[in-house]
């Protein structure tokens, strides 16, 4: 709950409120009979209205008319970047701000009663990696700390340790995020892991909300697009947020730009932690003992002593680096390392490096990777675990959005795939035959097979259909996703995973 004078006192300390409005009255200071007005309710959505709600009015395609049926349903006040002045506006006190989003986020943390003040917040960020580290981390802390470890994700929300619910989007608005925070603490969670988008920063969804640990996975253009990002260096800048908002930072030694990243941790008074491979010099360094194990050795006497050999049932090597990110946190906290070592092993990601087979010897991995960095590391791994068959990967990309992915895809398909059968992914409002066309221009390898099936379920069909034992089998891109974001709508699909195990099993009957 607040009071309106506490809202309106909020936005002043942060030099976001530009005036108050009330029918014809502008003035800066609520009031007097309207201070202790009581704000039960706090809503970004017209549909989502209760009695005393105080109304967000943000978003590109907001509407007057969403703020009119809020009033109807019991909307008290609003913040708004423009005031309104329609038909409703002696019923409502304006609250006129430079940024709705930063307001939002202030406003969302001091109504759900600071939640981060119970809580160990940890952010991951960077191009990949990102719900795979978290979901390791929260295996790893869940065996020493009882479950009591909440996790945001983009697959999933888990808020008292044992149930998930499907997330919108990979870090939530701040409304939501702060309410998930208040519904974790008062479900006795003492840590929450997250992950941390571009768009998290860009949008002001983690404005005001301090991590004790920001982690930094690595970096590589994407989401570069008009409704993502403008450049590589808003992207980049964007997520580098988190050097400057974590009290300690962890960062990939080898990521490019690592001396920027760390330079902005320490200025920021921020401690920097490192970690790698055994060709880095990391704090923290990892060697592959073999395709699921590795061992790590600490090279600072500054941080806690990490060494160990872990085991890991997710494929790729890029998950040995993932892997150690989630112990250099849990080590922050705790030296159980064999307990982590039992959490490690238990993990596994929906949709992430799934591999499936059947007693004919066909073989299948169901991934998420979409995007040069991770198709580059996802396919370089299962050409060299799997040198004598053909990878035949089933891949689209997805419209309106990211569109150097086309170009990525070509070029990862071009260096390492035997054959490729374009298809679908989220169209949005583009035409798929047209994505799959720009694809198919950067496959620049003629020994690579190209066909194009724009019907999903029908492509990995495809795919069954001409594999031999030995060969194997990639469905890239959504693993076990089941929609498709088709025309402003979400189209159901039957999910790659689900379909791939179908198949399987038919396979061998
Ligand atoms: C750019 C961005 O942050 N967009 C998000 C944002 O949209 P928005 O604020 O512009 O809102 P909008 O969709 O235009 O809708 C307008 C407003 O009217 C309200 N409304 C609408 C209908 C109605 O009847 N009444 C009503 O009040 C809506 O609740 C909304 O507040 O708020 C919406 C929820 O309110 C999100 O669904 C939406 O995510 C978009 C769809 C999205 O998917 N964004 C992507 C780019 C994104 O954020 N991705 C990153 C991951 C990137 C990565 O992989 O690294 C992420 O963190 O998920
Ligand atoms: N550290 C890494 N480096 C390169 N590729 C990776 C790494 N970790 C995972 N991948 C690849 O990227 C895919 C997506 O991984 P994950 O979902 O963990 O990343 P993410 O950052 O959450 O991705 P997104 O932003 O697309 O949701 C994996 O399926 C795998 O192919």
């Amino acid at each position: 709950m607040l009071t309106l004078n506490q809202a309106a006192n909020i936005l002043k300390q942060d030099q976001l409120l530009r005036e108050i409005v009330i029918g014809d009255d502008w003035r800066f200071e609520v009031p007097a009979n309207l201070k202790d007005r009581r704000l039960q309710f706090l809503s970004y959505d017209s549909r989502h209205i209760a009695p005393d709600t105080l109304f967000i009015c943000k978003g590109l395609h907001f509407n007057e008319k969403y703020l009119e049926d809020a009033i109807d349903k019991g909307a008290v006040a609003c913040v708004t970047e423009n005031v309104y002045t329609g038909k409703d506006q002696n019923q409502v006190v304006q609250l006129v701000v430079n940024d709705v989003q930063k307001a939002m986020a202030l406003l969302a943390r001091e109504f759900y009663n600071n939640p981060q003040r119970e809580l160990k917040v940890i952010g991951f960020t960077g191009t990949k990696g990102k719900t795979t580290s978290v979901y390791f981390t929260r295996h790893l802390m869940n065996e020493v700390f009882d479950h009591k470890v909440a996790q945001l994700s983009s697959i999933a929300e888990c808020l008292d340790g044992e149930h998930f619910e499907e997330a919108h989007l990979t870090t939530p608005e701040s409304l939501d995020l702060f309410r998930m925070m208040r519904q974790a603490a008062n479900n006795g969670m003492k840590y929450l892991i997250m992950e941390v988008s571009s768009q998290a920063y860009k949008k002001s969804r983690v404005y005001g909300l301090h991590f004790d640990i920001g982690v930094f996975l690595n970096i590589a253009a994407d989401h570069i697009s008009p409704v993502e990002h403008p450049s590589f260096e808003d992207y980049l800048y964007c997520k580098s947020q988190l050097m400057l908002n974590s009290s300690k930072v962890v960062i990939n030694r080898e990521c490019p730009y690592y001396d920027l990243l760390a330079q902005k941790a320490l200025a920021a008074g921020n401690q920097v932690i490192s970690f790698g491979s055994s060709q880095s010099n990391a704090d923290y360094r990892y060697v592959v003992d073999s395709p699921h194990e590795f061992h790590v050795a600490t090279f600072s006497s500054q941080q806690p002593q990490l060494t160990g050999r872990f085991k890991i049932n997710i494929p790729g090597t890029f998950n040995d680096s993932n892997a150690l990110a989630a112990l250099v946190v849990g080590r922050q906290f705790s030296d159980d390392t064999a307990a982590f070592a039992k959490g490690l092993e238990k993990t596994t990601v929906p949709g992430r490096m799934e591999m499936l087979s059947n007693q004919r010897g066909l073989l299948a991995c169901v991934d998420y990777a979409h995007n040069y960095l991770s198709l580059n590391e996802s396919f370089k791994y299962m050409k060299n675990t799997y040198p004598n068959g053909r990878l035949i990967v089933v891949i689209g990309a997805a419209g309106g959005k990211a569109e150097s992915r086309r170009k990525d895809i070509g070029e990862a398909l071009a260096k390492y795939a035997d054959v490729a059968i374009l298809t679908s992914e989220d169209n949005f409002f583009e035409d798929p035959h047209k994505i799959d066309e720009e694809i198919k221009a950067h496959i620049d390898n003629p020994d690579v097979e190209v066909h194009i099936n724009v019907d999903r379920a029908k492509a990995i069909q495809d795919a069954f259909n001409m594999a031999r034992p030995g060969d194997v089998m990639f469905m890239a891109a959504k693993g076990r996703e089941q929609f498709m974001h088709e025309k402003g709508r979400d189209i159901p699909y039957v999910g790659d995973y689900q379909l791939t195990q179908k198949l399987m099993r038919e396979y061998d009957e």
